[in-house]
């Protein structure tokens, strides 16, 4: 069976005196992309900062490819590449002498340090913006060259803090196809507290909430976990609560105001048509019919409760 790349085990950190994460644990496969979504100030800097050995967690490990972190930061560090939440970039050097700098900082071996820049510039799409200044590059182009001083080692593993923040909704989707595509390689980490963006890129997710790991599983278990499951309807005549809450499926019915009803259903994608039918049926006239989406903050509510599985 292969090796986990990323195992951390009972992490904590504390800040002075306040906890900022507690007890996190998960592990990381070898390929793939892990989103680690959660809302500001929710730990995932923290996280990220141990997790490539920037901070030195108050207490647990973490293991990159089975060597402890902690204990031999070197060697583990060779294992991975890190793009910051505020990206290390010298603004003055152009992407070719930033990326040289990157490789030999990265003790890449003298005559092979061309070579490392050509390949990390290939595979982010930079190579035409080689002797352009970083300062003259949009963000989406900055943050590629974050990407690829980050991928320039060729590491097993590469953590991305935050990487689409403050770009513009196009650069989003050129980031992201990028890191699927860094991926097919490698593992990825990324954080971020957009749903969507786990969700677009993802093929596993961690979720923290007030330092504390709330979800651990697979994307499509978030997605399944997350399915709507109440409706609001409008209602000219509303038949009594009683009456929709004795609709199979149903689970309660409350009055919102004099026509406007929320219906709770059991996860079911029957209930919207089989209200419509009972309305024409019964002369309810029907106004109005929406799915309700729960927002991040009830979704992390709801998960907050739930125990891990
Ligand atoms: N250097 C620090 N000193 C004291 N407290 C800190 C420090 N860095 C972070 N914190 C606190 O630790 C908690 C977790 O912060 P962290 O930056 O890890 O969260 P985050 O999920 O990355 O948030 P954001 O998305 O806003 O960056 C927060 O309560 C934050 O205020």
């Amino acid at each position: 069976m292969e090796k986990n790349i990323v195992s951390v085990e009972h992490l904590s950190h504390k800040y002075s005196k306040n906890w900022a994460i507690r007890d996190i644990n998960f592990e990381i496969n070898q390929k793939g992309v892990l989103g680690l979504l959660g809302s500001n100030g929710a730990g995932k800097s923290t996280t990220m900062n141990i997790l490539c050995g920037v901070l030195n967690q108050t207490e647990g490990n973490v293991f990159i490819d089975g060597i402890n972190l902690r204990e031999h930061p070197e060697q583990a560090k060779q294992l991975l590449g890190f793009l910051p939440q505020n990206a290390p970039l010298h603004l003055d050097l152009t992407v070719d002498e930033y990326l040289r700098y990157c490789a030999f900082i990265r003790n890449i071996e003298k005559k092979q340090i061309k070579a490392a820049v050509e390949a990390a510039k290939d595979r982010c799409g930079i190579a035409h913006f080689s002797q352009r200044l970083i300062s003259n590059l949009s963000g989406g182009y900055r943050q590629r060259v974050g990407i690829a001083q980050a991928i320039i080692h060729q590491p097993k593993l590469v953590v991305l803090d935050e990487p689409t923040n403050g770009l513009d909704p196009i650069q989003i989707l050129e980031v992201r196809k990028l890191i699927r595509e860094i991926a097919e390689e490698r593992s990825v980490i990324f954080s971020t507290h957009i749903l969507s963006e786990v969700q677009a890129t993802c093929n596993d997710i961690r979720m923290i909430e007030g330092g504390r790991m709330v979800f651990a599983d697979t994307m499509e278990a978030f997605n399944n976990y997350i399915l709507p499951n109440s409706l609001l309807v409008s209602l000219d005549n509303p038949p009594a609560l009683a009456e929709l809450e004795a609709i199979n499926g149903v689970t309660s019915a409350e009055l919102l105001n004099d026509q406007r009803i929320r219906i709770r259903f059991k996860a079911s994608g029957t209930i919207s048509k089989k209200i419509v039918e009972l309305s024409i049926n019964n002369g309810w006239q029907l106004t109005e019919i929406l799915l309700e989406k729960s927002s991040l903050d009830e979704i992390f509510a709801q998960l907050s409760n739930r125990p891990l599985r």
